[in-house]
């Protein structure tokens, strides 16, 4: 995504919140967010993961520019190409682990064929450690057995971007550090990954750290002016998004 600003207008004065974001995954690309609270984290978060559009700006993803694509549209790339983590994990505690993950495979034809159903459940449950939970209702699991679960049911659907916004907030340190090793674990399968985050450990393990402050986003050793040319990149090639290549970009 490419000069994205985005102004909030609440009750009082309109904020810019965020004045011209450049950012680019690859795919398997690990990227962390730090920012102060207020910062516009979340904010920018809801942009890529398309549950709101920004006001100028361009995001491309698969050769198509998402800024401005109406809900109907957005709603199924949603669901189709990003997995969302959140602080809280959502589960639905009358459903066991396996049922909750397998939620996000209804899609707009109904459920996937059993059978296939199963196999990807209990891989994507495997993925994050707990495939021996599936039977278990949220009740029984422990906080971060939870948090797997949501991240499970996020990855259920080989997104192309998880994006997690503080999903160990609500964990010890030993238990968030697990959690954030199975997200990074997922990215050698090709999904990127952007994880939102307070914590600077957490951060530093992935390939890049961020920082949100007056609505751009810097890396540690630059300072807000010269984000538009990211180290070994020319400014054009900050236009892409995941899965594609600088060159899909319309001049
Ligand atoms: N719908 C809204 N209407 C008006 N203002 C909003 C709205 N949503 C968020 N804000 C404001 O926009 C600013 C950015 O919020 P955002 O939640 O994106 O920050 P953040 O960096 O994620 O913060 P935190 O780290 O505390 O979660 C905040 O000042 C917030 O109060």
């Amino acid at each position: 995504m490419v000069g994205i600003t985005k102004t909030l207008k609440g009750q009082q004065e309109p904020r810019v919140i965020l004045d011209g974001v450049d950012l680019t995954v690859d795919p398997g690309e690990s990227v962390a967010i730090l920012g102060r609270s207020g910062s516009g984290k979340s904010t920018l978060l809801s942009l890529i993961g398309l549950f709101d559009r920004p006001d100028d700006g361009h995001y491309f993803m698969d050769g198509r520019d998402l800024a401005r694509i109406p809900e109907r549209k957005a709603a199924a790339l949603r669901s189709a190409q990003f997995g969302f983590v959140f602080q809280r994990f959502f589960l639905l505690k009358h459903l066991t682990a396996a049922q909750n993950v397998a939620m996000a495979l209804v899609n707009g034809q109904g459920w996937l064929p059993r059978r296939h159903r199963r196999a990807r459940v209990l891989e994507a449950l495997d993925l994050v450690g707990i495939a021996h939970l599936a039977k278990q209702r949220p009740a029984k699991l422990s906080g971060g057995e939870q948090q797997r679960v949501a991240v499970a049911r996020a990855l259920v659907r080989q997104p192309k971007l998880l994006l997690a916004d503080e999903p160990t907030g609500a964990l010890d340190t030993e238990t968030g550090n697990l959690v954030i090793e199975v997200m990074r674990a997922a990215t050698d399968r090709g999904c990127g990954l952007i994880l939102v985050t307070h914590d600077h450990a957490h951060a530093a393990k992935m390939q890049r750290v961020l920082t949100l402050t007056n609505g751009v986003l810097t890396a540690p050793d630059q300072s807000p002016t010269e984000v538009l040319t990211a180290p070994d990149q020319g400014p054009t090639e900050v236009l892409t998004a995941p899965g594609w290549g600088a060159t899909e970009v319309p001049a």
